[in-house]
């Protein structure tokens, strides 16, 4: 429910059971409520110059004044402190006094006026109506005696309200900001995920092609084979380098380079599988992890399918590939594996030079 939707005296769950507890902890009596409201027609011809006089005071301190700050404020405070003195006197302590206590105790707390100023004016207040009491029964001390605890009695009473507001709101004010500081750290932590997910890309990815680091390598390709063992799957690697890449960049120039392995990167992701995983190796080199794949599968389709995409682009582009397949039987290792492929890979470079120098020899 929103606060708006409760008066004070909801909000601080202050019941009329409450408030009779109230009057009996501070020895409020039926007794007393009559003396107070006996007195109301004569502080009623008083409270012009009592409200007055009050002001003169408070407004002779400082912090006092500069609180108040305008003659604006300073007269609709008046015509406040004209009515609480007279609800003082009006015998009735119920539900509605106790809600006005419990809003002037919230606005004192809004506008900032510290415990000790609040405490200092109803002393000041208690003073001044103490004094006008004394000379109201001049002649008749045992009644003075009365009005004047009946009325000590009441102050009690409305301070110990006031003071709740002030503790309630003080306290309203630490769980507001316990609750955005922890939106806050909740915020945070979205944050830090997000920019940690964002760094694991980062570092997951080669920044020229686009492919799989080959930091991550051995640990990817490890768990596929394990996933295959389990289900007796073969998984292939196809190990691939770009023939004379050096002379290209040489001749051509290193961003001409770049281009070419970003153009074969690009071959390599549109032929690829969701499921397979396609690293740069490094330099002119790319490993691509095939699950599910024969070695016939790798080199038959995967690289014919591969070098027509290639050469689609780059028609003078020739690669070697190598290929080298794990299970459904034997399972080497992450290591053994790529460094097998990596042999297979010199192999077919060796023949495919062997056989353009014959070539060019006929
Ligand atoms: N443009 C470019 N060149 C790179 C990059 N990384 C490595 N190289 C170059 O790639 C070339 C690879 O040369 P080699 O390993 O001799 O390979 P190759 O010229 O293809 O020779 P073979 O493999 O025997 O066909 C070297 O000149 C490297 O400097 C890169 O990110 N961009």
């Amino acid at each position: 429910m929103n606060r708006t939707d409760q008066t004070l005296l909801e909000q601080m769950r202050i019941t009329e059971l409450e408030i009779e507890n109230r009057k009996t902890l501070f020895n409020i009596s039926v007794e007393d409520a009559e003396i107070l409201s006996g007195v109301k027609p004569q502080i009623e011809l008083e409270i012009d110059r009592l409200v007055k006089q009050f002001y003169e005071l408070q407004t002779n301190v400082p912090e006092i004044a500069l609180l108040i700050g305008d003659a604006d404020t300073l007269g609709r405070l008046r015509t406040a402190q004209r009515k609480y003195v007279i609800d003082l006197f009006s015998g009735f302590y119920d539900i509605e006094y106790v809600n006005n206590r419990l809003r002037i105790g919230m606005v004192h707390k809004r506008i900032g006026v510290e415990p000790k100023l609040y405490l200092s004016a109803v002393q000041q207040l208690k003073k001044l109506l103490m004094e006008l009491i004394e000379t109201l029964f001049i002649n008749q001390p045992e009644q003075c005696i009365l009005v004047q605890s009946a009325l000590e009695k009441l102050f009690m009473f409305d301070i110990s309200l006031v003071f709740d507001t002030y503790i309630r709101s003080l306290i309203s004010e630490i769980e507001s900001s316990k609750e955005k500081s922890e939106d806050y750290a909740i915020e945070l932590e979205k944050k830090v995920k997000e920019r940690t997910i964002q760094l694991e890309m980062v570092s997951r990815t080669d920044p020229l092609t686009g492919l799989l680091n080959v930091r991550h390598l051995n640990e990817i390709l490890t768990q596929i084979l394990r996933a295959a063992q389990r289900r007796l799957e073969p998984v292939s690697v196809a190990y691939l380098d770009i023939n004379d890449f050096k002379q290209i960049n040489d001749e051509e120039g290193h961003q001409r380079g770049d281009e070419i392995l970003r153009t074969v990167a690009s071959a390599i992701n549109r032929v690829s599988r969701e499921e397979d995983q396609c690293f740069r190796y490094g330099g002119d080199e790319f490993c691509i992890v095939l699950p599910q794949c024969t070695e016939n599968q790798a080199s038959e389709i995967y690289s014919r399918r591969l070098i027509e995409e290639i050469q689609q682009h780059e028609p003078e582009l020739t690669i070697s590939v190598g290929y080298m397949q794990a299970g459904p039987v034997e399972y080497p290792t992450a290591e053994e594996i790529i460094h097998l492929a990596d042999q297979h890979m010199y192999q077919a470079k060796h023949n495919f030079k062997h056989n353009n120098e014959e070539t060019n020899l006929l």
